[in-house]
Formats: C-alpha cells, structure tokens, sequence
C-alpha cells in the first residue's frame, strides 16, 4: 500500500492511499481519515460507500464528517466506486453504469466479471489491508453509504451480519431489482436470470434476514431520484415482514446532495460510534 498524501485535520491525519487490488485486478484508491485517538490506540473503523460517479474523495471533501469523527475517535474509510483505467468495451459509455458505477456487487458476466469485484472488495479485501496496514480495529466495523452506495453498505452488512457491527445509509437505492438504474446495472454485471438478482437487493435480503441491530436510513422528500430510483418503502416493507429494527427518517425539503449529507451526517456517526463502543 502506498500513501500518496497526509495532510493534518481536526487533530488527526486526512490521507490517500493507493494499491493492487486482487479483486478488481487493478489499482485502487481509497481515503483514509485517522482521528487523532488512532496515534496511540486502535479505533473502530466506518467504511463509506459513495454514489454513481463519485471516488474516493467525494466524501471526505463534501461531507463535512471529520471534525466529529475526531471527537468520537472514529476512523473513516471511503473507497472508490468501481475499478478505473481497464478500457473494457462499454464501461465508460453511461455515467450511471460501468466507471463510477460498480454498484458494490461481484459481477458474474463478461467481460465484467475479472474485475467488477466490489463485493468482495468492500466485504474482505480492503477491510484486512486497513486492518493490517492502520491502527483500525479489527471487531469493530461500521458501513454507510450514500445512494448506489447507501444500496452497497445495506447488501454489504445484511450479506455478513457478523463481519459489521453497524450500518446506515442515506438515500440509499433500496430496491435495485425493481428500478432503472438496478435493472440496468445488474442485467449486465449479474445477467439476464433475474432470480440471481435478489443476493445483491438490500430489500429482498433484508425480508429474508434482518440485521442484527437497528439501521438508521435518512431519505429527503425533495429527492429528484426518489420515486423513480431509490424507493424506501420497499424497506420499510421487507422491515415490517422480517421485524428488521429499522429508523427511516423522511426529510422535508431535502434532496439528493452531498447538502443533505452533512445535514444529517453527525446523527449517522454518532449511531454507528454507540454500535461500535468498545
Ligand atoms: N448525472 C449526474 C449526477 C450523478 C449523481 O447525482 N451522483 C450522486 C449519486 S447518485 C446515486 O448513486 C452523487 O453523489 N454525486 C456527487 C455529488 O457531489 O453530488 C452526473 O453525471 O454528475
């Protein structure tokens, strides 16, 4: 792993890391906040998963989450959305499929499938080099995530319950199977056999099997993505039919942005640092 920046924030470090991914087959990026607790301890780590188009910087640039990270002494982890700089036929054609766009799922279709890898990725990989490489500890993990990413962090926790003790999402895309940008993404990284589909819908999951603890979901009312693509009461459904613990939270006046995340984002911190008190 290699550290391709360090600049001071809050008392801790903001910093980017990069190396060979053995899922993606490529180079991959992430960011890295390290409150100032994690100079002479190991701290719990919460990884962020962000949207369509975003990288690993969109977070931690527009959220506004470090100062409050330091003070609860929380780690932040946010990953890139897909493999880059692969040139496979197609993937860079739309911005809401292919570069930008892994949907953090394991493809299994040409010529996606060697490196459309971001299941695993997020699931394994970059949780044992963080663990192994900064002082994150290794039995306290939290996800969230936003939009495509709210989706990822839902599946991701719901998929091994037992790998994070907590999770969020923001406008999360809640029902991947039943709407556009789902459908078209998973017809092409998973295939056309739609039964395939449901391991990677964070609303089928959950109706099948809760999580083990309360999810806190943030969603605005003034979403221009909120009817056609995100669909929260898909999860409010599978939640009433499973007895998953679930506070969705409707917000007049909000919309999609990075705006709405910082609005709310200290709620989420402060849910995920109660779950992963040590
Ligand atoms: N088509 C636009 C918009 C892309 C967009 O809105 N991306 C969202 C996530 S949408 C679901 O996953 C996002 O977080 N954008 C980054 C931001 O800073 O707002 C485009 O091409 O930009």
């Amino acid at each position: 792993m290699k550290e391709l920046s360090r600049q001071r924030c809050h008392g801790g470090w903001q910093c980017v890391y990069s190396h060979a991914s053995e899922s993606t087959g490529t180079e991959m990026r992430f960011s890295a906040y390290l409150p100032p607790q994690a100079g002479h301890a190991k701290v719990p780590a919460l990884y962020f998963l962000a949207g369509l188009t975003c990288t690993e910087e969109t977070f931690m640039i527009k959220a506004g989450a470090q100062r409050l990270a330091a003070e609860l002494g929380l780690m932040l982890v946010a990953c890139d959305t897909s493999p880059r700089g692969l040139d496979l036929p197609g993937d860079a054609e739309h911005w809401d499929f292919g570069v930008g766009a892994g949907f953090y799922l394991d493809a299994t279709e040409a010529p996606w499938a060697p490196h459309y890898r971001m299941g695993r990725y997020i699931g394994e990989e970059l949780p044992a080099l963080v663990e192994a490489q900064l002082p994150a500890a290794a039995d306290r993990r939290g996800i969230f995530g936003h939009s495509m990413g709210g989706h990822g962090a839902l599946v991701t926790a719901l998929r091994q319950p037992q790998r994070w003790q907590s999770v969020s999402a923001f406008a999360p895309i809640a029902n991947p199977v039943a709407v556009p940008w789902g459908q078209k993404a998973f017809s092409r990284y998973l295939g056309a056999d739609t039964s395939r589909w449901g391991e990677w819908d964070a609303s089928l999951l959950m109706e099948r099997r809760p999580y083990p603890g309360t999810i806190l979901v943030d969603q605005g009312l003034a979403d221009a993505f909120l009817e056609r693509e995100l669909h929260p009461r898909a999860l409010q459904d599978a939640a009433g039919r499973s007895g998953q613990s679930l506070q969705l939270r409707l917000h007049e006046g909000y919309d999609h942005s990075y705006w709405f995340i910082q609005s709310f984002i200290a709620d989420h911190l402060r849910h995920h640092a109660g779950q992963l008190a040590a």
